[in-house]
């Protein structure tokens, strides 16, 4: 087993846009990192940043158009089977009942197929088991997709926006879900979400993508512990020190800095929260 879960390496993925006018758009370019096996991966940025665009080159359903990918050590196509992806529009088959979807999903993964736990997912939704997909709403559709995903057993479960249009009850039980998973068969999560108060306390490595670019990684919490929140008067100088980001109130200033060295003691420094630090690094003027 390797260490690494996903490898990518210079990673790039170009679309052709025919409308207004012909012109080429890179949803993700020059993207390196590796994601370490066996943990909970956030992955956090703007609409458009390129979220679904990665998960979908790591899924195998996207072709990179330049660079490279590896999952589990290999390439995507060559590793279906230990690899579950939830996609954002959460796909099913409509005229298919609830419980023709676990036997479907146990049918076409016969070897690893968890029937008990995609059984408790669906009972804890207290969905009809007979009921078609068309006839669930969105959440119950997505509490399907995620029984599926996780029957499957993945060594790899790619999550895109899993929890959009779950009730907060619904959520807080499938994040245990996903963290018992997780925990208990060494699985590792890669969860695109906008909510980071969900990710927060459950994720324990982040990347951040902005424009396509990688723009911070790494492990939780060397992340925020490289970070600061300092506060102090507006003209006191962050000479030196990277500052990601930095709003004048008045006389006073409020940054999130990159340290370099001792900062100066008349600001107020605190280690970011996970949410005050995605914040500033959407609010950061073009990286
Ligand atoms: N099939 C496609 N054809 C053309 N452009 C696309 C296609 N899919 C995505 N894009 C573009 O690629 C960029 C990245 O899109 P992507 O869906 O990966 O972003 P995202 O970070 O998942 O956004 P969101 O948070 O809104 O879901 C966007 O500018 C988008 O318009």
């Amino acid at each position: 087993m390797t260490d690494i879960a996903i490898e990518a390496e210079a990673l790039g993925r170009r679309y052709a846009r025919r409308l207004p006018r012909r012109r080429v758009h890179w949803a993700l370019r020059e993207c390196s990192f590796g994601l370490p096996a066996g943990r909970v991966c956030a992955v956090v940025g703007p609409n458009g940043a390129g979220k679904s665009t990665l998960l979908s080159l790591a899924a195998g359903l996207a072709r990179p158009t330049e660079g490279a990918i590896r999952v589990l050590g290999k390439g995507p196509g060559e590793v279906r089977e230990r690899v579950a992806y939830v996609a954002q529009g959460k796909p099913l088959h409509a005229q298919l009942t609830v419980i023709d979807t676990l036997r479907l999903g146990h049918a076409l993964n016969p070897a690893r197929w968890d029937q008990a736990t995609a059984e408790r997912i669906v009972a804890q939704g207290d969905l009809d088991p007979t009921a078609t997909v068309r006839s669930l709403s969105g959440g119950q559709r997505t509490r399907v997709a995620l029984a599926l995903a996780l029957g499957k057993r993945p060594e790899l479960l790619l999550l895109d926006e899993p929890m959009a249009d779950l009730d907060p009850l619904a959520r807080h039980q499938l994040m245990g879900e996903l963290m018992a998973e997780a925990a208990g068969h060494g699985t590792t999560v890669v969860m695109s979400s906008h909510v980071i108060a969900e990710l927060e306390g459950s994720c324990d490595h982040l990347l951040l993508i902005r424009r396509g670019r990688v723009r911070l990684q790494g492990g939780l919490e060397d992340v925020l512990a490289s970070h600061t929140l300092v506060t102090g008067p507006a003209e006191a100088s962050l000479d030196g020190h990277t500052v990601i980001e930095s709003r004048t109130t008045g006389r006073q200033i409020t940054a999130l800095v990159r340290p370099a060295g001792p900062l100066p003691e008349v600001h107020e420094a605190t280690t970011p929260t996970l949410e005050e630090l995605v914040l500033s690094y959407l609010r950061e003027p073009a990286a």
